[in-house]
């Protein structure tokens, strides 16, 4: 039976035309043998990746195979005992440590969780102007004194997907599929260039799962986000990412064109869990349009049509200060996130 890496190299070989690889110019995230070890348990052994600028790729991986640890390297939640990540050409960390840039590159990562880090009993509009934090004066932070601009600018971001008229309700009225969108929004506001989602459908129903997947898709066309997202279904993958890195027991085991993904391979990457998967494959397939390409819709009025008739509870300079330990652990360092913390 051949070995996994076999199948991985036979099927990126095979692929008509295969990816080229980010010239050092345009790579903006660049994993070089990163290792990190959990007491006694390797859950990232040498990864070495590369990703380019504008690229959408899904991070498959059995249930343990490291797939969260690498995201968390990759914005500096955590730190690997040896190896480097760099993004947008500068260290995010190298050996253990966090480079000096650390809070700068911060502020051009934008991150997607499972469990979307909203304060349920905030209204959605604060949540999203949390993604502001790191420009914002602490003062105003705490206050929640935003100005008009990057109030303004919030709503946008709603509008843009789809939320523009809930923004002035607590989060916890929205459903699950909103309140990931609404944390996109926020990562719209932040003005992130990289998006890390760890697998943000993973709590979600199937049409859910498709508007959020259709929603990353579109900030990396539109918004040129580059998108790196892990998944649980091949079926997404295929549908919206044309690369897929995979790994399994902390080892890089696949990186190419998701389209050359076969049966076969797949079995060997989630073992006794792979029938499991392909039911629920089936299940998310059948939600999903043919083309990831947005179809023509009809003419939609303005933007600024659209969020006008919003505009008036924006005159009020107070939102809501912007409170609460699961805003955005990306900027729990910034010393307003964490005083605001303390006195909540
Ligand atoms: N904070 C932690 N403390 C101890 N072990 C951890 C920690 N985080 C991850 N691990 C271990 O590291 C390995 C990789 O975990 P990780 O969460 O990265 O996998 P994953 O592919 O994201 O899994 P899943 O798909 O279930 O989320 C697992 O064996 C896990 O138990």
């Amino acid at each position: 039976m051949p070995t996994m890496p076999a199948i991985a190299q036979d099927l990126a070989a095979a692929t008509a035309a295969p990816r080229t690889m980010p010239t050092p110019t345009d790579c903006i995230v660049e994993v070089d043998h990163l290792r990190k070890t959990f007491g006694t348990e390797a859950a990232l052994k040498g990864v070495s990746l590369r990703i380019g600028a504008g690229e959408r790729v899904a991070l498959l991986g059995a249930s343990g195979s490291g797939k969260s640890t690498l995201m968390r390297c990759l914005c500096g939640l955590e730190t690997a005992e040896s190896g480097r990540v760099q993004v947008f050409g500068d260290t995010l960390q190298a050996d253990g440590r966090l480079g000096p840039d650390i809070r700068r590159l911060r502020r051009s990562i934008g991150v997607v969780f499972q469990q979307f880090n909203l304060v349920g009993r905030l209204p959605v509009m604060t949540n999203v102007l949390a993604g502001l934090a790191a420009e914002t004066p602490l003062w105003r932070c705490l206050s929640g004194r935003f100005t008009l601009a990057q109030r303004t600018r919030a709503l946008e971001a709603l509008d843009t997907i789809g939320l523009a008229s809930q923004a002035f309700q607590r989060a916890s009225t929205l459903s699950g599929g909103q309140q990931q969108r609404a944390a996109i929004a926020r990562v719209l506001v932040q003005g992130a260039r990289l998006l890390l989602a760890d697998e943000p459908v993973a709590s979600l129903d199937p049409e859910s799962t498709r508007r959020v997947m259709e929603q990353l898709t579109q900030l990396n066309r539109d918004a040129g986000m580059t998108l790196i997202v892990s998944l649980h279904h091949v079926a997404l993958a295929r549908r919206y990412c044309d690369r897929v890195i995979a790994l399994r027991h902390g080892e890089l085991v696949y990186d190419g064109p998701s389209r050359a993904l076969t049966s076969e391979f797949l079995r060997e990457l989630y073992g006794s869990a792979a029938d499991e998967l392909e039911a629920e494959d089936a299940a998310i397939g059948s939600v999903l349009p043919r083309h990831s390409h947005p179809t023509s819709l009809a003419p939609m009025p303005s933007q600024e049509a659209r969020i006008e008739p919003l505009m008036e509870p924006l005159m009020e300079p107070l939102i809501e200060p912007v409170i609460g330990a699961h805003l955005d652990p990306l900027h729990h360092d910034l010393p307003g996130v964490r005083l605001a913390t303390r006195a909540a």
